[in-house]
């Protein structure tokens, strides 16, 4: 069994883009995040101290993403899901990272990657 901590939807905007024009501008990125935890602890405990706590997660996201202006997606959410598991000592995550704006014939564009392996 693998307990789940999730965030979904987490909007951030930031500059990202391969384009001379995206560099100008800030555009939005939709954030999804599945990250194993062994949510039995803080359960018993009823302390947020033993969670996976998602409020810091998300602001620690946002704060990557507006820093980091990469050009990629995919660099985004590599290094992204590298810092979250070194931060926060997560074993295993799924990460989506849309760019809802970039197609505008499509609902949304992105990437979604898996890292480290499930315990
Ligand atoms: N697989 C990807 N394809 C594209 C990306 C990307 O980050 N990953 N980015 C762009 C441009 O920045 C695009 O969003 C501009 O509309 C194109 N393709």
């Amino acid at each position: 069994m693998t307990d789940l901590v999730l965030i979904e939807g987490l909007a951030v905007d930031a500059v990202i883009g391969v384009y001379d024009w995206e560099r100008e501008i800030t555009q939005n990125l939709l954030v999804d995040l599945e990250m194993a935890w062994d949510n039995r602890r803080p359960a018993a405990s009823d302390d947020v101290e033993l969670a996976l706590d998602y409020a810091d997660v998300s602001s620690r996201v946002s704060g990557f993403l507006q820093r980091r202006q990469s050009q990629l997606l995919e660099t985004a959410a590599e290094e992204l899901a590298a810092d979250l598991r070194q931060h926060y000592g997560i074993a295993w995550l799924a990460l989506t990272l849309r760019k809802p704006g970039a197609v505008p014939q499509a609902r949304s564009v992105g990437v979604r990657i898996e890292r480290g392996q499930k315990p």
